[in-house]
């Protein structure tokens, strides 16, 4: 046999062997289905090969591109709607078989109830952005320990003392903001915004000041080009969204990354050792807190372990994420909402003056002096618990279990095993039935009592941060970095919206589809890391009168 016959043989038998194992998960995932099918549970029309992957082609034409994914879900809840909020569906080989949740009492079941821990289709999704397994997609006992170790760094008492390092951070947010003023440009806000949010979980985490805003710090902006490579689900061009060059760059930023965090934790680590660790400030920053415990179990040595090493920069690399982006989208959301309602803008400014007296410029030191007095501002928590309500950058995400079961208010049950279970926030958020006048933005419904009509009617139906013990570890740190945002910047700026203006630019004005829009929204959310506003909120700022 010749060279040539030899090769084409080996490529045909490595051609079947990827057929054949193609068949093989093909008929795994669909006999799944094709169970839960005949127990008659609910799901839109499913197809023996296809799966459900016929239906999309009609629900993605309906959404604008670069649409977060949950609202593809939220269509298909509406248009086959079959069951009391929850519904399969069969997406092989993009993911895993899942159950969509739409329903907050199923919702605490998943959360509270079984208290169900995260599924394996996590992973590929937060491996080049923490490089290993942060812990966030940790279960069992190496979650329990990750929990308790980092549970003190954001104790309320713990994050308020962070107050000052904030405040300097905003400092920067708010020059930036006057530069804009000045020269009238329009900017993308959601983008400045992630670069100030980067800067201040710089400092929660490695107690390290970026400065980001205003120079280039390896480690942000290796993190920032990590998220940029890796969210590429709009890109439909192939040669753009499979380009070869993404895993080189991938594979760079995660060594800067390292590289960067590993001196950090180097740095640290020898300034511990040469100390009197009785005097040591105890600053329960994420690498102080990671440092300590590493020490807890060690004697003192020249280096910290290189295993050491790698699992720290996991934790530290989720913290840079999940500490910057979500928080980031929820301050341009505050801000695009107030300034979409003058009457709200007015009563925060209100309060505002109130509490800290009508001159701006005594807020920074006002804080730094009495940081406790953030805690005064019950209409400021109101507009950032409505803003979260309405446009919420996350999701929950479980992975099922064989023996476990969820309940529908008819008490019909469904069998979770081999699925994923993703919870809508968006969805239970808006929904009519625990919601009055679920669209709208009314921060008052956070100021009445359980007895007036636009008080929520079910606990759970909010759950941005979720519940349960895998829920939000940042809510407290989230909140504080909204509210000084928002004390710093809704009295000396005026924001607005240049959508107009923008879609003018690229052309999109006579979009007859109206595909810039969902619901009549055109700051809908894009899948980005979390959920931010669509084409990063172009705007300009205006000095208020
Ligand atoms: C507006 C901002 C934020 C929102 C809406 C948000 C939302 C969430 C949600 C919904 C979960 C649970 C996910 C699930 O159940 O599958 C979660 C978990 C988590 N969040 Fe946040 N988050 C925000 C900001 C932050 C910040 C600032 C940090 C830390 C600096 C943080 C750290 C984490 C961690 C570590 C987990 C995993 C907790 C665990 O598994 O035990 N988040 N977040």
């Amino acid at each position: 046999m010749s060279r040539y016959q030899l090769a084409g043989q080996a490529a045909l038998t490595a051609l079947v062997g990827i057929l054949s194992y193609f068949i093989y998960k093909l008929y795994n995932a669909r006999v799944v289905f094709w169970r839960l099918k005949k127990l008659g549970l609910p799901m839109p029309p499913w197809n023996p090969i296809l799966g459900h992957l016929p239906i999309l082609p009609s629900v993605l034409a309906k959404l604008p591109k670069g649409a977060m994914q949950a609202y593809m879900f939220e269509i298909i809840s509406k248009e086959f709607e079959a069951s009391d909020g929850l519904y399969y569906i069969d997406l092989w080989p993009f993911s895993m078989p899942m159950m969509i949740i739409s329903d907050p009492l199923i919702a605490n079941q998943i959360c509270i109830e079984y208290d169900l821990g995260k599924p394996e289709m996590l992973k590929p999704f937060f491996k080049p952005i923490v490089g290993g397994e942060g812990m966030f997609i940790m279960n069992g006992e190496r979650w329990k320990r990750s929990a308790v170790l980092f549970a003190p760094g954001f104790a309320e008492r713990v994050i308020l003392e962070r107050t000052e390092q904030i405040v300097e951070e905003t400092g920067e947010y708010v020059k930036r903001l006057r530069e804009y003023v000045k020269s009238g440009e329009m900017f993308e806000l959601d983008n400045l915004t992630c670069w100030y949010m980067m800067d201040v979980i710089g400092t929660v985490t490695l107690n390290d000041r970026f400065m980001s805003l205003t120079s280039d710090n390896v480690l942000a902006t290796a993190m920032r080009n990590q998220l940029s490579q890796h969210m590429r689900e709009e890109e439909l061009n192939p040669f753009k969204r499979y380009n070869p060059m993404h895993p080189i760059r991938e594979h760079q930023n995660s060594k800067k990354m390292d590289e960067y965090i590993t001196n950090q934790l180097n740095k640290r680590y020898q300034e511990w050792k040469n100390t009197d660790r009785t005097s040591v400030p105890q600053t329960k920053s994420i690498i102080d807190l990671v440092i300590a415990d590493y020490m807890r179990e060690r004697t003192v040595g020249d280096k910290l372990d290189a295993s050491f090493i790698n699992w720290a920069c996991a934790q530290i690399r989720l913290f840079l994420f999940v500490g910057h982006d979500s928080t980031a989208a929820t301050i341009v959301y505050s801000l695009y909402l107030l300034s979409k309602h003058p009457e709200y803008l007015e009563r925060i400014r209100k309060e505002h003056d109130k509490l800290f007296g009508t001159n701006i410029d005594d807020v920074p030191s006002l804080l730094k002096k009495q940081p406790s007095m953030i805690n005064q501002l019950p209409f400021t928590t109101a507009v950032i618990k409505e803003t979260l309500r309405l446009f919420p950058p996350a999701a929950a995400f479980r992975g099922g279990e064989a023996g476990v079961f969820l309940s529908d208010s008819h008490g019909a049950r469904y069998p979770t095993e081999g699925c994923g279970l993703n919870v809508l926030h968006n969805v239970i958020q808006r929904n009519p039935k625990y919601w009055p006048r679920p669209n709208d933005f009314v921060p008052e419904r956070w100021l009445v009592g359980p007895d007036h009509e636009l008080y929520p009617k079910t606990k759970g139906a909010w759950r941005p941060f979720e519940y349960g013990t895998r829920n939000c570890v940042g809510q407290t740190l989230v909140m504080l970095d909204v509210k000084i945002t928002l004390v710093m910047v809704v009295r000396e700026f005026d924001v607005k919206d240049a959508y107009a203006e923008f879609d003018k630019f690229n052309g999109w004005e006579n979009d007859k589809k109206g595909l810039k829009m969902i619901d009549g929204e055109r700051a809908y959310q894009f899948s980005k890391g979390s959920a931010h506003p669509a084409d990063g909120f172009p705007c300009r700022v205006y000095q208020r009168n």
